[in-house]
């Protein structure tokens, strides 16, 4: 027969359960209210974005190149690489290369003007909407937009109500990468991240990546360019943590430097090691350089394989941490084993 203080101790064991459980089911909720998603990366459609390759659209016959320059992602260009006066030329460039354009493997994507500047509106009215003639099909749509110089929540908030006008009731969600390039947006991209996870929620886009854009972020900050880019440690850093809080593919710096192929793979495999997904290109001659930077290599793949094989034995066995190869391997090595292989099946090698 039980005694007193024995069913003290089982009653008193059974409200503190209930207090655990609470507590979980508090942090989860109030992760979920910040933004934060709990789900793995590893369940959500995967588009690989290894080169973020820009195509001015001013420029037919760069735009007709695209179908053949083996990116992962090619970025009809409306902002930055393009002059002022040729914005209007660049919109119905796009258009009309969105309808002759046959890609396979290729995420086309389209970079409108920043909400600052007051030209994103006349960017989706000309290639998403009716402005300049017929509203395109759904299919014939660009499948990603990539908003640059977002520094406020209110600019999001701007561009959104903008999308939603210019969608005309078809059924169109794309998915939407935007850019950190100031002091400002860095500051807010908690907020900004929130407020996108919110208007996914609801179906309006897919929020699916970060950019670094490096060189307005030098010059807002008034640093100098350096070649090992030093001045940019602490924003480069800080972008991908965000990201990652919210499950976001995160795209790195771009290499001006055309020629300087030794410098390009460089920073780009230094990239990849801090945890960027991608990289921005502007030139062809970058382009098998970058994507060899972000493609696991053989021996790496193999690595994974063998390590997730020992780990599930192990497993088996009772054995929480083990040797593989003279490391200690337990659960994180295993997360970053299936990132590893992640990337390898949904990237598309060429035959
Ligand atoms: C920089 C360029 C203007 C150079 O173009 P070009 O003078 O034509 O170069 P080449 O003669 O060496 O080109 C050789 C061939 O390759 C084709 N080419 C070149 N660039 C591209 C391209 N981007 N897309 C498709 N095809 C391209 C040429 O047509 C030549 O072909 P052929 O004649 O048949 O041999 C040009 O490379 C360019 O415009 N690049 C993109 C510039 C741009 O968009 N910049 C803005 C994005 S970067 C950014 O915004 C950073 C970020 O926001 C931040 O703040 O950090
Ligand atoms: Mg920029």
């Amino acid at each position: 027969m039980a005694t007193r203080q024995s069913l003290f101790l089982i009653n008193f064991c059974k409200q503190l359960n209930t207090i655990v459980q609470d507590r979980c089911k508090d942090r989860v909720i109030s992760m979920i209210r910040m933004g934060y998603s709990t789900v793995s990366n590893i369940d959500q459609t995967y588009i690989p974005r290894r080169t973020v390759m820009y195509v001015p659209g001013h420029d037919p016959k760069k735009l007709k190149k695209i179908p053949n320059l083996g990116v992962d992602c090619a970025v009809l260009e409306c902002e930055d690489g393009v002059a002022i006066n040729m914005k209007v030329q660049a919109r119905k460039n796009i258009r009309e290369a969105l309808e002759y354009l046959i890609v396979k493997n290729v995420d086309l994507a389209l970079r409108v003007n920043s909400c600052s500047s007051q030209l994103m509106e006349d960017d989706l009215g000309a290639i998403i909407g009716s402005d300049i003639g017929e509203p395109a099909k759904v299919e014939r749509l660009p499948q990603t937009i990539l908003l640059p110089k977002l520094d406020h929540v209110q600019e999001l908030v701007t561009f959104t109500e903008r999308l939603k006008s210019v969608k005309l009731n078809r059924k169109y969600c794309p998915y939407l990468i935007t850019y950190v390039e100031s002091t400002q947006g860095l500051m807010n991209m908690r907020d900004i991240m929130k407020q996108a996870a919110k208007y996914s929620e609801e179906g309006i886009f897919r929020m699916d990546g970060v950019v670094f854009g490096s060189d307005d972020f030098v010059a807002d900050i008034g640093a100098d360019r350096t070649s090992d880019a030093k001045e940019l440690i602490y924003a480069r850093q800080k972008i991908i943590a965000i990201a990652k809080a919210f499950r976001l593919q995160v795209i790195d710096m771009v290499h001006v430097d055309i020629e300087d192929l030794e410098g390009l793979k460089r920073t780009s495999i230094e990239g990849a090691k801090m945890g960027y997904t991608g990289k921005q290109v502007i030139h062809p001659k970058q382009i098998q350089t970058v994507q060899e930077a972000f493609t696991p290599s053989p021996v790496k793949v193999k690595w994974a394989h063998e390590l997730i094989e020992g780990f599930e034995q192990h497993q088996k066995s009772g054995k929480g941490a083990f040797v593989f190869r003279g490391q200690m391997i337990d659960m994180p090595l295993l997360r970053q084993a299936k990132n590893i292989l992640r990337v390898v099946e949904n990237v598309h090698r060429p035959s």
